[in-house]
């Protein structure tokens, strides 16, 4: 299946995300409030980009029970997440607002919304399911270790993605994803294959990116 292959095939990455000091230390409590704002910023302006391209994989589906998910999973991702980070963010001050979008997370967000608008509708379900499924196993895996979200200082966030209704749509992206590979021909699937691969290396570039509070290498001579 689709989706187990791409667990196997991304296996050591999953294993670079889980040890990634800012992951261990948003899962032990330690992460500064530095790079947690920087964070909360860029996956402010990363879920903007995303919520499109869920809603254009709603335009581009052929099965309406697919197209209402993604436009579900849109509305999700602008409503609630926003609601988690304007928490975060009010908590955090108004320096973090001012902060340039860093050039990984344009990258990511540019990469997807380019796929959304020219890729083949299964290279859009591919592509946008690491971002359910990596959060969902981080979640899960930062819960676990917590033990408990209440009292934790990044609480909200492990427990927004260790939810079991998110785990349920993370099913159902899964899904979509293995029965659109399933029909595909050999180089719609290789596609696919890259897609995901792709914006799973993303997201590990994502939390890399906030742990260094990446700049553009440009700021000197040009503010960004
Ligand atoms: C870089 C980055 N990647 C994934 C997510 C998680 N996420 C964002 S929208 C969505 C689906 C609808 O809720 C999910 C799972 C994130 N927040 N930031």
């Amino acid at each position: 299946m689709f989706s187990h292959d791409m667990w196997q095939r991304t296996s050591d990455l999953m294993s670079a995300v889980h040890r990634h000091p800012f992951v261990v230390a948003l899962g032990d409590g330690t992460l500064d409030r530095d790079r947690f704002a920087f964070y909360m910023v860029q996956d402010g302006r990363y879920l903007e980009a995303y919520s499109k391209v869920l809603a254009t994989a709603s335009a581009r589906a052929t099965d309406p029970a697919d197209a209402a998910f993604w436009a579900q999973s849109a509305h999700t991702a602008l409503a609630a997440e926003r609601l988690l980070h304007a928490g975060y963010i009010e908590e955090l001050g108004a320096d973090a607002k001012a902060l340039a979008t860093s050039p990984t997370c344009l990258a990511y967000a540019s990469y997807l919304q380019a796929t959304a608008l020219t890729a083949p509708y299964e290279v859009i379900a591919a592509a946008v399911l690491p971002c359910f499924w990596i959060y969902q196993d981080v979640g899960t895996a930062l819960l676990r270790h917590a033990g408990d979200a209440n009292g934790h200082p990044y609480g909200k966030w492990i427990s927004t993605y260790a939810d079991p209704g998110f785990a349920a749509s993370v099913e159902q992206a899964k899904g979509i994803a293995d029965r659109l590979a399933a029909a595909a021909d050999g180089d719609t699937r290789e596609a696919m294959a890259q897609a995901y691969c792709r914006a799973a290396a993303y997201e590990w570039m994502f939390w890399d990116s906030a742990w260094r509070r990446e700049t553009w290498p440009t700021q000197q001579w040009l503010a960004p």
